[in-house]
């Protein structure tokens, strides 16, 4: 797979390509369902274009979490065998582009067909349909994907996972939703008490429910399991912002500045606070022997 990260002035195609355009955010069935669509054709190379970043944070000027970043959708679109990923830098600008100058944009890009579903909108708030494109493309509109009446989008998944049901979200990503990031230094607390734990610098990914989770760590090319906790540690040293915090089985060795990834597998409890640590303690030492039971092969 080829990866262009570029703008809108300067990109450059020269090979007839089948597109779809969109955020692609968490890669679900719903997504991999109309890219394995664009793939089908055998007379174009197979394209997926998105934007950095997200338009919603530029169009609102506030952070967005986000359920994968570049790198996540890479790699995922790289295992699904796309041939290009087209990375357009989002600006103020881009988002003004007339309908009309959005197509013409395309058109320069050798674009042959185009893929996308039926609410697919594109340039000056979104003034720009699937009859705009109909008119001067080929272009094929997929069936929206369902589970259970619901239409499947980064939204609904969203609130699966603020609710902890990461069975159901892991359904719909078909894979368990995951985080990585560089781990940083807490408090050193839990070193203190016999539960070391990687803290990790989770930017601006999307966090689940606030508690405890059975994880999945990765840490170069070795997995580990893992407790994670992620919330406001009000027993020991409160803090006002989330921290994701990862107790590692059978690692010991330095992780600062090391790249991790946490895959959330399930849902253990909500986090407490305790009167004694004490209580904590015994409570950390049920979470991962749960784990353990929950995911040894
Ligand atoms: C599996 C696990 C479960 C935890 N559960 C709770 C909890 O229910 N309540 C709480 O206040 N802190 C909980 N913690 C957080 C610990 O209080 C925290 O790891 C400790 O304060 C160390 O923080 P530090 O990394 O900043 O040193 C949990 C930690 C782990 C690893
Ligand atoms: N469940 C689905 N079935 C069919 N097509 C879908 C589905 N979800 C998204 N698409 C299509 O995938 C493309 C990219 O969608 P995009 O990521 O921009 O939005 P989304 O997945 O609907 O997310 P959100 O929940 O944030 O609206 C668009 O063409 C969109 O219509």
């Amino acid at each position: 797979m080829k990866t262009i990260h570029t703008t809108y002035e300067s990109i450059k195609n020269n090979e007839p390509i089948t597109l779809t355009i969109g955020n692609f955010d968490g890669l679900h069935i719903g997504h991999q369902n109309l890219i394995e669509k664009v793939k089908k054709f055998s007379d174009t190379k197979s394209a997926v274009m998105t934007f950095f970043p997200h338009p919603m944070s530029v169009i609102t000027n506030k952070e967005l979490p986000i359920l994968m970043d570049i790198s996540d959708k890479e790699r995922a679109l790289k295992m699904m065998h796309v041939d290009i990923f087209m990375v357009v830098e989002f600006t103020k600008a881009f988002s003004k582009l007339e309908k009309l100058e959005f197509i013409e944009w395309l058109k320069s890009l050798q674009v042959k067909r185009i893929v996308v579903g039926r609410d697919f909108k594109f340039g000056h708030k979104g003034s720009g349909s699937v009859d705009d494109l109909k008119q001067h493309f080929e272009v094929l509109v997929v069936e929206d994907l369902l589970y259970k009446d619901t239409r499947v989008s980064t939204t609904y998944i969203k609130l699966l996972l603020e609710q902890g049901d990461m069975k159901l979200a892991r359904k719909l990503l078909n894979k368990s939703y995951s985080i990585h990031g560089e781990v940083i230094h807490g408090d050193k607390v839990g070193k203190m008490i016999g539960y070391p734990t990687a803290n990790i610098d989770y930017k601006n990914h999307f966090l689940p429910k606030i508690g405890v989770y059975a994880v999945i760590v990765e840490i170069g090319d070795k997995t580990y399991l893992g407790c994670a906790n992620l919330g406001h540690n009000p027993t020991i040293n409160y803090s006002t912002t989330r921290r994701l915090e990862v107790f590692i089985m059978d690692y010991d060795g330095n992780l600062y500045e090391k790249e991790i990834t946490v895959s959330f597998e399930y849902y253990l409890r909500d986090e407490i606070k305790y009167d004694k640590v004490e209580a904590m303690l015994e409570q950390i030492k049920k979470d991962v022997e749960q784990t353990y039971n929950l995911l040894k092969k």
